[in-house]
């Protein structure tokens, strides 16, 4: 689902690469964290996923698209098939939950009569059932990262990529995140989430990719945020 072959990234203007030879293989319905110090590539690696930025050595395949290759007019038709969950939540504040999910649908062009059936189901699958008529300033941090999560899997994308998801929440509040996302994981959506968080990483024993300096230093099946470097 998502393929980096010796993949490097060197920012114009900068003497060291971001990303250095990285190779990794995720097949689809997986669960990866991307581990590694500030600095180490993580976003790198997302944006690259995305098409944010392209690659300046190697190939990075997502969905069976080269993304070195792929069209600029085709990009949009790339994310429509990624959801993106981010720290800070990035909802809009002058809309309703139901609202700010129901966007995500509208944007693409999705009937009306979808979107009044999906956005409901998929607060319920959140956990906010009965929250869809609240602003987002109504809400505590984990609800509104529940609506950002629902915001970014109302259509269903292959691939749901989070980074630092956790990042702004205390760790019990985090607990039910990470079940979520466990259990939009579970229906075939392929996970992939960059944290610091060593507590979740422990917690899900899932396959962690650690990067340092831009390398692939470890890739462990079931691993754990420490394992053997750092
Ligand atoms: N747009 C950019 N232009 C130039 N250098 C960049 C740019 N974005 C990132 N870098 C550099 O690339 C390297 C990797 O950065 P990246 O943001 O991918 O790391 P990260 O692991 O996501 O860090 P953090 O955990 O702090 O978000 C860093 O040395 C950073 O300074």
């Amino acid at each position: 689902m998502i393929r980096f072959e010796k993949v490097s990234k060197t920012y114009p203007g900068t003497g060291k690469p971001a990303l250095d030879q990285v190779s990794i293989d995720i097949e689809k319905g997986e669960f990866v964290f991307l581990v590694g110090q500030s600095g180490s590539g993580k976003s790198t690696a997302l944006r690259l996923v995305l098409r944010e930025t392209r690659s300046t050595g190697g190939r990075v395949h997502v969905a069976g698209k080269d993304l070195n290759r792929l069209a600029g007019w085709k990009v949009p038709r790339l994310r429509r098939q990624i959801g993106t969950v981010f720290q800070d939540f990035r909802l809009l504040p002058n809309k309703t939950v139901s609202e700010n999910v129901a966007f995500a649908l509208q944007v693409i062009g999705r009937p009306r009569s979808e979107v009044k059936k999906v956005v409901p189901q998929t607060l319920e699958l959140v956990g906010l059932d009965g929250k869809g008529e609240r602003m987002p300033d109504e809400l505590s941090g984990g609800e509104q990262q529940r609506v950002a999560i629902a915001r970014a899997f109302v259509n269903r994308p292959m691939i749901l990529i989070a980074d630092e998801p956790t990042g702004n929440l205390d760790p019990t509040t985090s607990v039910g995140i990470m079940k979520l996302l466990e259990r939009i994981n579970r229906t075939g959506t392929t996970v992939l989430m960059a944290t610091h968080d060593s507590g979740v990483v422990d917690q899900m024993r899932k396959r962690v990719v650690e990067l340092d300096h831009g390398r692939v230093v470890r890739d462990e099946s079931q691993g754990v945020y420490d394992g053997i470097s750092g």
